[in-house]
């Protein structure tokens, strides 16, 4: 054992063989003049209770001096791993991963196990033995290897696990964003992009994508100031979603509908559609015409407003993420008749890293709260207060005046609107986008979405 390890050369690869301490020593020795490493027989140990530690002497034995290893990879790419008895651990990349038996068979891309054309997987997941275990492994520059009990060998990139590992995602965020409040924002000086080169270059298109899910916002300026022409910009990036309200829209303050939208009221910073079950992705503004005073539009980061109130209260950050609220919209207009009811929290974050994907904030539109005792209501009103005061602080505002030829895009799960009351005829037109055919777009683009 210890001639075949001490032949291997491979730097990036180690098995420690806890049976004999005192070979460990000796070979750690040796590691450490020699720049050799070693590695123990692929086969899985025979005890499974019986697990030896990291050793992390051992692992310090790896030469310090580059010069003593030259020819390998660098300290953070060497790969180490160790079979327990219902998982295998492999450090990797400053990664320390632990895999699940029947997670390493599922995801087998093997070409009887996953059609590579397709990106799907043809193993049937329900005829894994659920207490699979694998009869060898083995671990090379690149590449783990594992053979299970009926001799089917599965590979795995080692980079491919670093990205796919539980662990290698909870270091990652799903979005990358810039939380802003007014400052930030204005300083960051983000431009609007000009609609021809929006509509016709992908360079122009991915400019406006990056800095919309980056910000929230986004601009198109130059654009022909008809419900028309505002079509054909959503059109570029999205599928547009109809709903009640149609599919491209145009309102004014008419009272045409149950909605205090439809009159000259200003609206206080909320997310639209938080009573359906899934909240439009994005809102599209264009201001068609305004012949008076007022009118200004109100953005707001919710984002930054609950980092603000994590950073507080993390108590209230969790109760807001986990109280499901109602919200709803009864219409009883003219022809319109419509019972909306949506379910869910204010926050809503991906549970492995906590972080923010969805606000959901009306307090126009908020139902009858009774989905939780008297006792948590108070306690949710109390953290709502503390969000709702991050989300009205003045700094937090951004007011801009929507102008004909300028389309504003707001992502509707992440910044609130609002607007200042008004006096005279205002036309504004619109839509909403399916969030999943913009992300779409975007990565398409090479865009992280
Ligand atoms: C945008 N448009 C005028 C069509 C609809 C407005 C919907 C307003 C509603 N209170 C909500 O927040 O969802
Ligand atoms: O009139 C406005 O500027 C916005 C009104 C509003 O909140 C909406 O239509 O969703
Ligand atoms: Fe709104």
């Amino acid at each position: 054992k210890v001639s075949a390890a001490a032949q291997n050369e491979d730097c990036k690869s180690r098995r420690i063989i806890p049976s004999f301490p005192e070979v460990l020593t000796v070979l750690a020795m040796w590691c450490r003049r020699l720049g050799w490493l070693f590695r123990a027989p692929s086969q899985p140990r025979g005890s499974t209770r019986h697990v030896s530690p990291w050793l992390p002497h051992a692992r310090r034995t790896i030469p310090a001096a580059p010069a003593q290893c030259h020819h390998t990879a660098p300290e953070s790419l060497k790969c180490a791993w160790q079979l327990h008895g219902d998982h295998l651990e492999l450090r990797y990349a400053n990664t320390l991963m632990r895999f699940d038996f029947v997670w390493l068979r599922d995801h087998c891309r093997s070409a009887s196990c996953y059609n590579a054309k397709t990106n799907q997987r043809s193993l049937d997941t329900a005829s894994v033995d659920l207490a699979i275990k694998p009869k060898a492994v083995r671990v090379d520059e690149t590449t783990l290897f594992l053979t299970w009990p009926d001799g089917h060998v599965t590979r795995y990139g080692l980079e491919w696990l670093v990205k796919n590992s539980y662990e290698g995602q909870k270091q990652q965020v799903m979005h990358p964003r810039i939380l802003w409040n007014a400052d930030i924002y204005r300083q960051a000086q983000v431009p609007s992009v000009d609609c021809r080169s929006f509509l016709e270059t992908d360079e122009g298109l991915k400019e406006f994508l990056r800095n919309f899910l980056l910000y929230g916002i986004a601009f198109v300026e130059n654009v022909a100031p008809t419900k028309e022409d505002t079509e054909i910009l959503a059109e570029r990036i999205s599928l547009i979603r109809e709903t009640i309200y149609g599919r491209m829209w145009y309102f004014t303050s008419d009272f045409s509908r149950g909605d205090t939208a439809y009159t000259k009221l200003a609206l206080d910073r909320h997310t639209d559609t938080t009573y359906f079950q899934e909240p439009c992705g994005i809102q599209v503004f264009h201001c068609l015409k305004h012949e008076g005073t007022g009118g200004r539009t109100l953005l707001v980061d919710g984002f930054y407003a609950a980092e603000q109130v994590l950073r507080q209260a993390p108590d209230q950050f969790e109760l807001l993420s986990k109280v499901p609220l109602k919200h709803e919209y009864v219409e009883n207009v003219g022809d319109c008749h419509n019972h909306m009811i949506g379910v869910g929290p204010v926050l809503n974050v991906y549970p492995w890293n906590n972080e923010l994907y969805l606000i959901r904030y009306n307090n126009y539109d908020r139902a009858v709260i009774n989905t939780v005792p008297y006792d948590v209501v108070h306690r949710w009103y109390a953290a709502h207060r503390t969000l709702t005061a991050e989300l009205r602080r003045p700094e937090n505002e951004l007011w801009v005046k929507l102008k004909p030829g300028k389309a504003l895009f707001i992502d509707n799960w992440r910044v609130l609107h609002g607007r200042e009351a008004f006096t005279g005829y205002r036309q504004l037109c619109g839509c909403y986008l399916t969030r999943d055919d913009v992300l779409n777009t975007a990565r398409l683009l090479g865009l992280q979405a």
